[in-house]
């Protein structure tokens, strides 16, 4: 993986160099091939197999024809500009957009070999395989021991208060909080610091046993040493877990992760080892974006 200053020597020595300008005369999306994704989009055991996936609000279409792998327990960062649609991508992955009532989804979306829009899938099931954390901290207005716990209840994991106990001792732990909490189990989450809260929502998604973790600008409400424990977190998760996370920050993207995908337009535009997208990107517009022409 990459460090802080490895990315910024070579963003700055990459944007000293002379190179084609991506400027009015050569608008981006002349760049751009529907359907083409350079770099490294498949993987050989993926956990996730997508393929021409095409999202629309309405008729306007958000994400265009992209075909992705995402491999078993990596790292894979989408970056891009506002508005590309990493976000809408990312929810495809466990049907955060059926909550939208304009959005549809088309095109083959497997997890493992299970058809993720299955009309018979419990979506339920799916998101306690498939977990989610959002931006802002959203913990429930209730104790830090009932936030872990809920999950777990619900989907039948404990059959004891022990086995309960348990699966939020060891959920809290991982996430990297529990001597922070273990005194104040009874206490209110929403008490807690936006950090300590972000990662009892990284409890939370993990009390269930998830095998992927979503994570949507898990960092852009923390302050910086918040933000460097979630990181080490994530690091510590991919362990066990495949980690999708969508950042604005390219350090962090730099910092957590295997792979990046680049994204622009709704279009697939590049993913390649997170090294190779920030030293040498195959695409003039990754490479454009990476060097702060635009974004
Ligand atoms: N609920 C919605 N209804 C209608 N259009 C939407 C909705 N959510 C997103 N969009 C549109 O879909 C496109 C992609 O948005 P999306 O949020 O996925 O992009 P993003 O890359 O995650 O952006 P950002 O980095 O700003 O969060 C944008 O044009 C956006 O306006």
């Amino acid at each position: 993986m990459n460090t802080l200053n490895t990315v910024n020597k070579e963003a700055t020595t990459m944007a000293d160099e002379p190179s084609v300008p991506v400027s009015e005369e050569r608008p981006a999306e002349t760049l751009i091939e529907e359907g083409k994704t350079v770099g490294k989009p498949f993987a050989d055991d993926p956990k996730f197999k997508l393929r021409n996936v095409e999202v629309r609000y309405g008729d306007t279409p958000a994400i265009k024809n992209i075909s992705l792998d995402i491999a078993r327990n990596e790292v894979i960062a989408f970056i891009g500009p506002s508005g590309c649609g990493k976000s809408t991508f990312l929810r495809c992955l466990n049907r955060m957009n059926d909550s939208i009532d304009i959005c549809s989804v088309r095109g083959e979306l497997k997890l493992d070999d299970d058809d993720i829009y299955d009309p018979r899938r419990d979506v339920v099931e799916l998101r306690a395989r498939v977990g989610m954390v959002f931006q802002k901290p959203n913990p429930f207005p209730k104790s830090i021991y009932e936030n872990v716990a809920y999950g777990p209840r619900i989907h039948g994991l404990a059959n004891r208060k022990s086995d309960l106990d348990d699966i939020v001792e060891n959920s809290l732990r991982k996430a990297g909080l529990w001597n922070e909490a273990k005194d104040r189990l009874d206490a209110t989450a929403t008490g807690m610091s936006g950090g300590q809260q972000q990662r009892l929502c990284i409890a939370r998604a993990i009390a269930v046993s998830p095998e992927v973790i979503l994570m949507d600008e898990p960092c852009s409400a923390l302050d910086p040493i918040a933000t460097a424990k979630v990181e080490e977190l994530i690091a510590e998760m991919s362990e066990s877990y495949t980690i999708v996370i969508v950042t604005h920050s390219m350090q962090q993207a730099a910092r957590v992760s295997h792979r990046t995908a680049y994204f622009h337009l709704g279009h697939l535009v590049e993913v390649n080892e997170t090294n190779k997208v920030f030293t040498a990107p195959e695409h003039e517009l990754t490479e454009s974006y990476i060097t702060g022409r635009f974004g």
